[in-house]
């Protein structure tokens, strides 16, 4: 059983959501990687491997562990789910409602766990039998998708995020990754683990269109006590973050939002890939990106739901007043400016936090893993020379369902 709340960043971490399978790795090509944000081609087992031994890590430190796959194969099950996966992903807008109806016929007949595959691993053109094979026109490359693979699910942490007692259902800014969206919403719509439990949703569960609204969940830093730490970014938009902070303080779970804004640039495409949380008053940051001239914004709820909002200082003092506390600590990225650069483009900054203190990362980023052991912080590290080539890190690829306050 799940009890849906995450209260912290750094309190125990008892139940995470992470994603792997093969398909869509074997499907990343040198001429599609780059559309489907990918620096490169994996190799396929090494990077299977990697995953397993972050899995081992987390299990091993008490971590409840669920694999999405698992969960909307199980959602498959249901037949009101699978209609609306099956009309959802294979819309007649998406392949055209000659080729969509015989393509759904076929895969209807198919093992749920074989369905969830090709919604993450993707469908190929060529795999679709011969009598099921109904466009409308015979003018298809049989080389390409009916539905293009979903690489991106590997960091489950952007596709939803839970923020206390809720869920952000997130609207992607990235086109090839709203389909993700899709498979999160069934899961917690119609799953028996999600199903009339009580939680909120905030935003992503409407049928409205989102459009300039953008939020993508390593943007959204939980970092407890009320507050949440969200990153004005190359993905969540000044519109996204004023939605989601309507919905959290509507709903009571959130007091206070403070908005940090990034560059928009793809080496910090979240607030995670250069700032994280490591204990109650330790932060990771990569000092390139955050420091005193970050500028920073702290928004309250006003009267009439009207949002209040002030320019801070600076991020630090707005940390600290958010969590009640007289001093953060900062460790920046290990190295000089090269070394920052290259550990934290190899995800240095973004760790994943078990409990205070006991952190999750890439074992190559040896300089700032040493920098966080002086600190006192312990690192549990695993490789990530394959799976970091998507450009995220541990904490990018876990999306915690049940965390303690702290
Ligand atoms: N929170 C994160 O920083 N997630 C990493 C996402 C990487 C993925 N290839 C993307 O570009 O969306």
């Amino acid at each position: 059983m799940v009890n849906h709340y995450v209260g912290s960043e750094v309190g125990q971490l008892r139940s995470v959501l992470l994603h792997y399978d093969n398909l869509a790795f074997e499907r990343l090509t040198p001429s599609n990687c780059h559309e489907l944000l990918f620096d490169d081609v994996l190799s396929v087992d090494k990077a299977a491997e990697e995953h397993k031994q972050f899995a081992t890590i987390l299990e091993q430190q008490g971590v409840n562990v669920l694999y999405l796959n698992k969960l909307l194969a199980e959602t498959l099950a249901l037949p009101e789910a699978r209609q609306w996966l099956l009309d959802t992903q294979l819309s007649n807008y998406r392949l055209g409602t000659s080729l969509a109806s015989s393509v759904k016929s076929w895969l209807s007949e198919l093992p749920n766990e074989q369905i969830a595959k090709y919604l993450t691993g993707g469908l190929a053109y060529n795999e679709i039998p011969e009598p099921f094979f109904k466009p409308l026109f015979d003018s298809y490359d049989w080389e390409h998708f009916i539905l293009k693979p979903l690489p991106n699910h590997l960091f489950t942490r952007d596709t939803s995020c839970w923020i206390y007692n809720g869920v952000s259902l997130n609207p992607m800014a990235k086109s090839v990754r709203r389909r993700e969206s899709n498979n999160l919403k069934a899961i917690y719509r119609w799953h028996p683990l999600f199903e009339k439990q009580n939680f909120n949703y905030y935003l992503g569960n409407e049928n409205v269109n989102y459009d300039n609204a953008t939020i993508e969940g390593g943007d959204v830093l939980i970092i407890g006590r009320g507050a949440v730490l969200i990153g004005l970014s190359e993905r969540t938009s000044p519109e996204g973050i004023e939605a989601l902070t309507r919905s959290l303080f509507k709903t009571g779970q959130a007091t206070k939002v403070v908005v940090l804004e990034l560059p928009k640039d793809r080496a910090c495409m979240h607030l995670d890939t250069v700032l994280t949380q490591l204990d109650i008053n330790v932060f990771s940051a990569y000092p390139a990106v955050i420091n005193d001239s970050t500028r920073c914004w702290t928004l309250t709820p006003g009267v009439n739901d009207k949002l209040d909002i002030k320019e801070e200082a600076g991020y630090r003092q707005a940390i600290m007043s958010a969590l009640s506390l007289s001093d953060i600590k900062v460790i920046t990225t290990g190295g000089d400016i090269y070394g920052q650069e290259r550990e934290q483009w190899n995800d240095a900054n973004n760790m994943l936090t078990i409990r205070p203190g006991v952190v999750v990362g890439y074992e190559c980023n040896t300089l700032t893993n040493d920098k966080y052991a002086e600190a006192g912080i312990e690192v549990l590290s695993f490789p990530g020379d394959q799976l970091g080539r998507g450009r995220g890190g541990a904490r990018c690829m876990s999306c915690p369902l049940e965390r303690d306050n702290i």
